[in-house]
């Protein structure tokens, strides 16, 4: 008998909804849980007020948590077969909240329980409730697309911190980039529901309908929910951020094949297939220090593929493709790319990038250059030579 979980994704039905959402053909079998708000989860305990996001492989909701009376937020894994994704994040979790103290970048796990759905088996993990994310904030409150100077410092020095943090503890994150870090949102446990949607916004709710006007399916949702949209805050110097999503993170010591980064914050050895460990997130971090203080990552994010992203690191990067990579490099189909480099190093695209005359600049051509040499000692090829998260929070410009 062939179900919805077999049919590719041109097969299933479509559905229609007014509002910007998650991809809906996903609610189907294995795929994620349709929730409705005000309902109860895990025995009444959790009630669902509101939606934060949605990524590849879950939906996250702001939920009241009536025993401790506070607000979290519940991330609702997609009920796919391979369950290796949330067992990391939930290993990763565990082994944090067994130091103390715990990390203070980093998003702390609050408890976790199962739930069975019409989509299959979900694993939900509930987490201190968190503010917008990085680009959400510039979006909402930043014209020119870019923080101030001052607050990228600080947003800057916070995730070197919490990386130093996991690396001392030999895990790494695995997806590090501006979306995934979130600003804290202080003194929202004492508030009413009133003020919290004032705060998060009024739930904007679509309803769903089938293209073909026939009834839905089972399992997925009549009315969908608008991810918030925070309101009355001001971005400034006292805020502070934390890590979050930890689907990709790993311990070092059973470290996974390879990850799915996004392409263009991805680490050459993932791309070269070698083997991977805490490194990764350096070079990350270097392509994340890049985009908090410009507005822009280093490396295309559109129609990008690999080879076209491996040309581009050898232009940025500080040293040469080590000779194991070089091999594969002066074999791999290139598509339209030619092996000679001939774009911008890293000093000069990071200027251009940033006084590029669109923006009023706020740091000084010292800074922008300072700030060049610090990414440059984490854009390494050779992943022992990139500048550990303690060494570059110890360079004296994180600390004038
Ligand atoms: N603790 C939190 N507090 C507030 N919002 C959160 C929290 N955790 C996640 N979110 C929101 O939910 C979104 C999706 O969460 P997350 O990135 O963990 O999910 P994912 O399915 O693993 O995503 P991806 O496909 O990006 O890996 C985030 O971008 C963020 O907007």
């Amino acid at each position: 008998m062939s179900t919805n979980a077999d049919k590719s994704p041109m097969d299933q039905p479509t559905y229609i909804c007014p509002i910007e959402a998650e991809p809906l053909h996903r609610y189907r079998q294995g795929g994620y849980h349709p929730v409705t708000l005000g309902e109860c989860l895990k025995a009444g305990r959790y009630k669902v007020l509101h939606k934060l996001g949605w990524g590849g492989y879950s939906t996250v909701w702001a939920a009241r948590d009536h025993r401790t009376e506070t607000y979290v937020a519940v991330k609702i894994s997609v009920a796919e077969q391979d369950h290796d994704r949330e067992t990391r994040e939930l290993q990763t979790m565990r082994e944090l909240a067994s130091y103390h103290p715990s990390p203070t970048h980093v998003v702390q796990l609050l408890d976790d329980f199962d739930l069975t759905g019409p989509n299959g088996f979900h694993k939900c993990l509930v987490y201190e409730l968190l503010g917008p994310n990085i680009p959400d904030v510039i979006d909402a409150h930043f014209t020119g697309g870019r923080l101030p100077g001052g607050l990228a410092k600080i947003i800057a020095k916070q995730s070197l911190a919490a990386l130093n943090d996991l690396h001392q503890r030999n895990i790494g994150h695995g997806d590090l980039h501006t979306r995934n870090l979130a600003f804290t949102m202080r003194c929202m446990d004492k508030v009413t529901e009133d003020v919290f949607f004032e705060i998060l916004g009024k739930p904007e709710i679509g309803r769903v309908q089938r293209h073909d006007g026939k009834d839905l399916e089972l399992g997925v949702p009549k009315y969908i929910v608008k991810p918030t949209s925070y309101r009355t805050r001001s971005w400034n110097s006292t805020q502070s951020i934390k890590i979050i999503d930890f689907g990709e993170s790993f311990l070092c010591n059973a470290a996974p094949h390879t990850l799915h980064t996004p392409l263009p914050v991805r680490a050459p050895e993932v791309l070269f297939q070698d083997p991977i460990d805490y490194h990764v997130d350096l070079w990350s971090m270097g392509c994340m220090l890049f985009e908090l203080f410009t507005g822009q990552p280093p490396f295309d994010t559109f129609l990008i593929t690999t080879p076209i992203l491996i040309s581009q690191m050898q232009e940025m990067a500080s040293d040469d493709l080590p000779k194991r990579w070089q091999k594969i490099w002066d074999t791999m189909d290139k598509g339209d790319v030619t092996a000679e480099s001939s774009g911008p190093n890293l000093h000069e695209w990071l200027e251009e990038v940033y006084f590029d005359g669109r923006r009023t600049p706020d740091l000084t051509r010292e800074d922008i250059t300072r700030l060049g040499e610090i990414i440059g000692r984490l854009l390494c090829f050779e992943p022992s030579a990139r500048a550990s998260a303690r060494q570059i929070l110890d360079d004296p410009w994180f600390n004038e």
